[in-house]
């Protein structure tokens, strides 16, 4: 147990009147949906606890609000799907596509009996009615269409570029938690790992982020700054789909080595009861909490150490 504490100690930066905010860590979560909004919590706010400076959330936008009301000190960013619009009857056609997402400014055509109107401008989209408007603020017009059919999707085609603009500035991207399995919404967090893996950002993979790397390994193949944490299941489907079989319970670790070793040295870390770590040289066994307390037992949580332990150390600032 003491070694448990020693070894969280190590990994927690210590307070310095000489550092500034952001310099001991940036993190960014790329997870959130409408069905899953606690695994993303759990993975920046932990970030956060063991001390992380800021923790910045790239969801869904469903999830937006719920993921900003369980803490104040998360940044959140809506960008992994957005709204498509089906206009009342009145309404012939209508296209809203998102122009600068911070600015709440959209291009848009509404093609309506009796007028075609088009512009750049305020699109307002609440539960039951879309409100357009545009124009000076002078003479602004204004069309409501209380009836409008207002739909999520998530093949928002800015996805990538709005996540893509803060890689800059993030130390470590952590993909995955309560994503979802939507495959339009996992092809954007592709362009995202693909993204981050270009300019060299550590990337810690979990939960969902591990199906998509299932689906398609060749995506994480050889990146050494990644670092993946599967479960049992995740795990057992990672192993088939790159190593092509079950896998072999006699010797857990050398399951855990093989796999990393076939992934190009990318570092393993399975959870479990005791939890395995590899980077393809060697494998260790961990048991990081305490098991009595199974409240700890996120992996979500376990995702924000993984990054200080195994992931290379963030640039300098
Ligand atoms: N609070 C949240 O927002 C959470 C969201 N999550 C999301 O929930 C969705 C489904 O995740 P699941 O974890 O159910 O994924 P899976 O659909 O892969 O199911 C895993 C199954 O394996 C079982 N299992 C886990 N450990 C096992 C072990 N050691 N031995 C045998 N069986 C074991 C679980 O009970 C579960 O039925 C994902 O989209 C994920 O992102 C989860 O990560 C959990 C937390
Ligand atoms: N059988 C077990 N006994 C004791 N501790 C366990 C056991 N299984 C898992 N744990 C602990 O829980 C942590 C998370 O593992 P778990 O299998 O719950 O991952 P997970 O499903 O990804 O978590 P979550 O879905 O909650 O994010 C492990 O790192 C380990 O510390």
């Amino acid at each position: 147990m003491e070694n448990t504490f020693q070894l969280v100690r190590n990994i927690i930066p210590p307070l310095s009147a000489k550092k500034f905010k952001g310099q001991d860590g940036r993190i960014g979560i790329v997870g959130g949906c409408q069905e899953y909004t606690g695994a993303p919590y759990f993975a920046a706010i932990s970030a956060l606890k063991v001390g992380a400076d800021l923790s910045h959330v790239f969801c869904a936008r469903e999830a937006a609000p719920v993921i900003k009301s369980y803490s104040p000190e998360l940044i959140v960013h809506p960008v992994l799907s957005g709204w498509r619009v089906r206009g009342p009857e009145e309404v012939c056609g209508l296209c809203v596509d998102r122009a600068a997402y911070g600015r709440k400014q959209w291009t848009f055509q509404a093609v309506t009996r009796p007028f075609v109107c088009s512009g750049f401008g305020e699109v307002s989209i609440e539960p039951s009615k879309l409100l357009l408007s545009w124009g000076s603020p002078r003479a602004a017009l204004c069309i409501e269409l209380p009836a409008a059919q207002i739909m999520p999707f998530s093949d928002s085609p800015d996805a990538v570029h709005e996540v893509e603009k803060w890689l800059p500035r993030l130390h470590v991207l952590v993909i995955g938690p309560g994503l979802g399995r939507d495959d339009t919404l996992l092809e954007n967090v592709k362009g995202i790992l693909e993204a981050s893996k270009a300019r060299g950002i550590p990337i810690v993979v979990d939960a969902d982020g591990l199906w998509l790397v299932t689906q398609q390994p060749a995506l994480i193949q050889g990146y050494k700054n990644a670092v993946l944490t599967p479960n049992h299941m995740e795990f057992g489907r990672l192993h088939k789909a790159v190593l092509g079989g079950p896998v072999d319970s006699a010797d857990q670790r050398a399951t855990v080595l093989s796999l990393s070793q076939a992934l190009g040295n990318v570092t393993v870390v399975r959870k479990g009861e005791h939890d395995m770590i590899s980077d393809g040289q060697q494998g260790s066994a961990l048991s990081w909490w305490p098991h009595s307390v199974p409240a700890l037992s996120q992996g979500s949580v376990t995702s924000k150490p993984s990054r200080s332990t195994a992931a290379p150390p963030p640039p300098p600032t």
